[in-house]
């Protein structure tokens, strides 16, 4: 025999099992009540009937000439094989059995959950160790070894009791563990550790009380099986010595007169079967309380998640602040996903790279805020707020007032966004009086040539006065540039805008870029797919891979400390990375592509490529989790987490 838990019995539920809402969702449901009321009446039973009846105990035979007899008005359950009143024997051998159970139940306890606490709360080496012992644990025969203490302490049940109780602890070890790991996560826990209390504080008075559902379902089910094994070590008298009654002893006593008088195997039979029933069905419905409420908690911590989320991806102080946003292109066939619950910040003067392979929806994102969707793309879900106004509430006229003026693009093809047939002086005469109209014509041709003069074009009044086919791609480049500068934005949105250009200019836009992010205090949102780029220019990367940001952190972190494996993979297959290495081994690449929209992956969208996959990945759709302050991943891989 071996004893087993059930592993998944409310384990994940994270729910206050001893708050008031718990137990007024448990005592709604009959069963519970039923099942309560019961092992109430039978604890009541062990506690009273053997002072009620005291000599029962001791009794070794009653009334022999009237032994073995069936119901009666004397005896209600009739009387055993030595005349003694089986009633009687069944409530004064209740307490003798439960007591078996608490001993067991004591020792699984107060092995189980303190280790599996620390195990979980403290993770590391001492969660490798717990997890190592209890495999060790899980491998031995549970009923050899009580034999075996049982040879050594002949007919003493609290010692076969007891180790019963330490060889189902891993079990429950396990349970109280993978529970504590989300509640070591949320944000009181942080505050309690800020705030100097002490770990042994924390772990008993803040996570103990949150896993107490999984506790309370582990401990019902492991009364049912040690109820059963007391019962089978009674039965074989090796635990309980005669006269003293218990249930166990008395299906024994049955079983030897089963042919003479069937009737005496049926009451403790029963009883027995009843109490197991009782503790049996106690977890199952103390576990839909728990799932009842996790179902609500989940709701709850989706809300805390966000407002944690918020801790990261955004501040009061961000400039834009992308929420949960989702996108969706309409089809005949309906709408397909493009963008699902996006989250991104930028504050003000920030330089915030966004990350990823052709087609993972960056540009999407970017013309997501600039309210700029190509063809039937649309905001499904979230919000877009920028310098405190709901960019996605306004309406096109509005928005067309804060595009250029408040947030300006400059793109991957500057020439492609120049008129050819006008000079470039005029056009960006027009742009500077679109945003001030104030300025009077010459004003505006004046603050056109300080334009160019500002992203570093030598001789501005000549370049003013070229048409775009004049111009080399960098000069082009620069022009954008100086376009999007004319409304004095608060936010730039760069969509790759080195990609089109040879290594020297790219170099040049990059310092260009810097020096006005410095000069003209202006926040960057760079697209890019380009490490090298990123980690020139941004303070903080946000990668996004098939519709969804999957890691986020400040710029260091993410390529040092990469949490997500397709950071890890997008980083390794970095040209700039080997180039500096003097690497000239072949570039590592990641194997498949990027799913297209509508055919992402359920679970984790980097699963089919990603080295690391567990079967978990493929589940459901992976939370975003912080495995440190400012580092948000969308991994639950643990080798990544806990890095
Ligand atoms: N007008 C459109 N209609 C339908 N799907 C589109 C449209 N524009 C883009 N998409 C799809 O949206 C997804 C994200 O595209 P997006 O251009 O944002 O990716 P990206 O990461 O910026 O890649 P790139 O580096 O190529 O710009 C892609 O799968 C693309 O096919």
């Amino acid at each position: 025999m071996t004893v087993t838990t059930v592993a998944d019995s409310g384990s994940s539920a994270p729910t206050i099992a001893s708050s008031p809402r718990f137990w007024r969702r448990l005592l709604r449901r009959k069963l519970a009540v039923g099942c309560l009321a019961f092992l109430a009446v039978i604890i009541g039973i062990a506690i009273v009937a053997p002072i009620v009846m005291p000599d029962v105990s001791g009794q070794f035979a009653g009334d022999l000439l009237g032994a073995r007899q069936g119901p009666s008005s004397a005896h209600w359950l009739g009387t055993d094989s030595l005349g003694r009143d089986v009633l009687e024997r069944l409530l004064v051998g209740t307490r003798i059995t439960m007591v078996g159970v608490a001993e067991a139940l004591v020792a699984v306890l107060l092995l189980g959950v303190p280790i599996g606490l620390v195990a979980g709360y403290l993770g590391g080496k001492a969660d490798r160790v717990v997890s190592w012992l209890a495999d060790l644990t899980f491998s031995m025969p549970s009923i050899i070894i009580i034999l075996v203490v049982l040879s050594v302490f002949p007919q003493n049940m609290a010692a076969a009791m007891v180790t019963l109780g330490v060889i189902a602890a891993p079990g429950l070890m396990r349970i109280v563990r993978s529970a504590t790991l989300p509640v070591r996560e949320e944000l009181y826990v942080a505050a309690a550790q800020v705030s100097g209390l002490s770990r042994r504080y924390i772990i008993f008075r803040h996570v103990l009380p949150r896993i107490a559902g999984p506790i309370i379902v582990q401990s019902s089910l492991l009364a049912a099986v040690a109820l059963l094994v007391q019962s089978g070590l009674a039965f074989l008298s090796l635990v309980v010595p005669a006269p003293e009654p218990s249930w166990g002893g008395m299906v024994a006593d049955g079983v030897q007169t089963i042919v003479l008088q069937p009737w005496l195997i049926w009451p403790p039979g029963i009883v027995i079967a009843l109490t197991i029933l009782a503790f049996g069905l106690l977890g199952d419905v103390v576990r839909d309380a728990t799932a009842e409420g996790w179902s609500t908690t989940v709701t709850r911590r989706k809300k805390r998640r966000v407002a944690t989320r918020q801790a990261v991806s955004s501040d009061d102080k961000a400039l834009l602040s992308i929420e949960n946003l989702s996108v969706v292109f309409d089809t005949r066939s309906g709408p397909v996903p493009i963008l699902d619950d996006v989250n991104l910040t930028v504050r003000p003067g920030e330089t915030v790279g966004l990350v990823g392979e052709s087609g993972c929806g960056k540009t999407i994102t970017a013309m997501a805020v600039l309210g700029l969707l190509p063809g039937t793309g649309r905001i499904a879900a979230g919000r877009i707020r920028f310098n405190g106004q709901d960019l996605s509430a306004l309406s096109d006229k509005e928005l067309e007032r804060v595009r250029g003026s408040q947030i300006g693009l400059i793109s991957q093809e500057p020439m492609i966004s120049l008129n050819p047939v006008f000079r470039v002086g005029w056009q960006l005469t027009q742009a500077v009086r679109t945003h001030h109209p104030e300025l009077s014509r010459r004003q505006a041709k004046r603050r056109a040539v300080e334009l160019l003069r500002l992203v570093h074009l030598p001789d501005p009044e000549r370049v003013a006065r070229r048409y775009p086919h004049e111009l080399s791609g960098g000069m082009a480049q620069r022009i954008a540039i100086a376009r999007a500068l004319a409304g004095n934005p608060k936010l730039l949105i760069a969509d790759e805008p080195t990609t089109a250009l040879d290594v020297t200019v790219q170099a040049e836009i990059l310092d260009l870029l810097r020096e006005l992010q410095r000069t003209e205090d202006m926040a960057i949102l760079l697209v890019t797919h380009d490490w090298g780029v990123a980690a020139d220019l941004c303070d903080r990367a946000v990668v996004m891979y098939a519709g969804q940001v999957v890691e986020q952190a400040g710029i260091s972190p993410i390529v040092y400390e990469p949490r997500h494996p397709y950071t890890e993979a997008l980083l390794a297959a970095n040209p700039h990375a080997h180039e500096m290495d003097g690497d000239d081994k072949t570039l590592p690449a990641i194997l498949g592509m990027v799913p297209k929209p509508g055919e992402w992956p359920v679970g984790c969208h980097f699963r089919p490529r990603c080295g690391y996959a567990i079967p978990e990945c493929a589940e459901s759709a992976i939370p975003l989790a912080i495995p440190a302050a400012g580092h948000e991943t969308r991994c639950i891989h643990k080798d990544f987490l806990e890095r």
